[in-house]
């Protein structure tokens, strides 16, 4: 009887194996899991040794050799990411930035990213981008003002976050000018800069849009707050 569940509990063992291993391959294909984390070699990891497990009921040679496998290809896996995540360093204002805008980016992606671009001091008057002209740059204001111009009226200024956020992807046309009003320190990257790392990591290309519609969000959040405290004056 004693015997009988302890087969049990192996067997059970094993097909929960089973269950994270199509489990975490299912998500992965769905686009839910990133196949360069943590995430999907710790799945990999405890799948493959919940079936090793269940071998020593029914022992199988070229199972037990793929889940070992499994295991040292995990653990290696894990390795390289925890010594990659340790050699990843950033500025105090690329720290700063990531905060803010790109919260869920993982640090060596960060770090690619960061790497594309440039840090930049613009002077009062400078224009980051002009209505009706197509958008080549992204910025990021990490200290200073801009102003937000639409039809020659200056609609909004902004301290932080996100600047051509909006049609820099597509080189569509400025929504409007963006000038410089105090001396400013900005980040800078190409939009032939992000299309390239787009086309190349397609979880990266998830988190940039994911964090550039965030920041669209909060600007929209931000106009509406200023029209509703408008209305409320008038
Ligand atoms: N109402 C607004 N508030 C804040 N920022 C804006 C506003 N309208 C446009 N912008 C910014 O100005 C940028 C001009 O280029 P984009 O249209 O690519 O993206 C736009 C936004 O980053």
């Amino acid at each position: 009887m004693e015997h009988f569940l302890t087969d049990q509990v192996f067997n059970a063992a094993g097909l929960a194996g089973v269950v994270v291993y199509l489990g975490s391959y299912a998500l992965l294909q769905a686009g839910i899991l990133r196949g360069g984390g943590y995430t999907y070699a710790i799945l990999n990891l405890c799948a493959s040794s919940l079936v090793l497990i269940s071998l020593t009921v029914a022992f199988n040679l070229s199972s037990a050799i793929i889940q070992v496998s499994w295991i040292v290809i995990s653990l290696m896996g894990i390795a390289r990411l925890a010594w990659i995540n340790g050699h990843v360093r950033f500025s105090a204002e690329e720290e700063a930035m990531l905060q803010q805008v790109f919260t869920d980016m993982p640090r060596p992606m960060a770090r690619r990213f960061l790497n594309r671009g440039n840090w930049i001091d613009a002077t009062e008057g400078a224009i980051l981008t002009e209505e009706g002209t197509p958008v080549a740059n992204l910025y990021y204001l990490a200290d200073g003002e801009v102003q937000v111009i639409s039809g020659g009226q200056v609609i909004c200024k902004i301290t932080s976050g996100l600047i051509g956020e909006m049609n820099v992807l597509s080189g569509g046309e400025a929504s409007a000018t963006v000038r410089i009003a105090t001396p400013s320190r900005l980040f800078v990257i190409s939009g032939d800069a992000l299309r390239r790392l787009n086309a190349r990591d397609p979880d990266f290309r998830n988190l940039l849009g994911k964090g550039m519609s965030r920041d669209t969000g909060r600007k929209l959040m931000s106009a509406n707050a200023r029209w509703s405290e408008k209305a409320a004056a008038d």
